[in-house]
């Protein structure tokens, strides 16, 4: 078990930001991995020029490399937002025209698994009136998602980084997640499980993997405290990723820890467990 038994992924997100979105995927293959996911990478657009999309396209192809997740527009992200489908007038308008955008671009480069960042609480609104407007766009999301043959990943935040994010612990995803299901009746909705955003909870991470590993359809992980490399802080991560493998997950692990260096960081990483099996 160990490492060695996972499949993953790098965030170009998080990692490699110091190049442009365009080399990144190049540098992620120079480190030995093939596959890559990404936030939402136009964050002032929900709706770029074709041509961006394509170049984009292009550098993931043209460097070898597999997009495995991708997130839907989330509005500022890095930066105050959370996501943009429960906040009422123009961020949910441009959510949803970010929907069939999102997936015919996750159709065009394989991608199976788009996440959709649930967004903070609004002063002002209505928690009610927020959550409904985030099941009608989840259900948009998740039939958008099964048409491309992929799946809509729901995912919980920390609440000391995202103290106006309202899924700060696995059960309040889950609901959602569950909520969206009984909607579509699709059943590809799945649980996005972030070991770095959980144990910030303080949520004890291997019972929310016991309960939860038959709803995960990605996951995250991060050293805490820190959010750096596997290493870098006190989490049992190799543990918890066997344990998340012998309870039947055998999707994507994302990389998605900060590292001034992020070539440097991989140490912690056999090369041969690198390049996606
Ligand atoms: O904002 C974050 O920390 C995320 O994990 C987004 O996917």
């Amino acid at each position: 078990m160990g490492y060695s038994n996972q499949r993953f992924d790098v965030n170009l997100s998080i990692l490699f930001t110091e190049l442009p979105l365009l080399e990144r995927p190049a540098a992620a293959a120079a480190a030995g991995f093939t596959a890559v996911e990404l936030w939402w990478p136009w964050i002032e657009t929900p709706t770029p020029e074709q041509a961006e999309l394509d170049a984009l396209k292009k550098a993931l192809d043209d460097a070898g490399t597999q997009l495995v997740g991708l997130n839907f527009y989330a509005g500022a992200l890095p930066g105050p937002d959370r996501g943009a489908l429960s906040i009422p007038g123009e961020e949910s308008d441009r959510f949803r025209a970010n929907i069939e955008v999102a997936a015919d671009f996750a159709a065009s480069v394989g991608c199976k698994a788009l996440n959709a960042l649930y967004g903070n609480r609004v002063e002002g609104a209505d928690p009610q009136v927020q959550d409904a407007l985030a099941l009608e766009n989840l259900v948009l999301a998740a039939r958008a998602a099964d048409r491309v043959g992929a799946i809509l990943l729901v995912e919980t935040l920390n609440k000391p980084e995202s103290p106006l994010y309202p899924l700060v612990s696995a059960p309040a995803a889950i609901e959602v997640i569950d909520k969206v299901n009984a909607a579509t009746g699709l059943g590809n909705a799945k649980f996005l499980l972030d070991i770095y955003h959980l144990s910030m909870n303080g949520e004890n991470v291997s019972e929310v993997i016991e309960a939860y590993a038959d709803k995960t359809g990605h996951v995250q992980i991060a050293d805490n405290p820190g959010r750096g490399a596997p290493g870098t802080g006190s989490l049992p991560l190799e543990e918890l990723l066997d344990q998340l493998g012998k309870a039947g997950y055998d999707g994507w692990v994302g990389l998605e820890y900060k590292a001034a260096d992020a070539a440097a960081s991989f140490e912690w990483l056999p090369a041969e467990a690198r390049a996606a099996r």
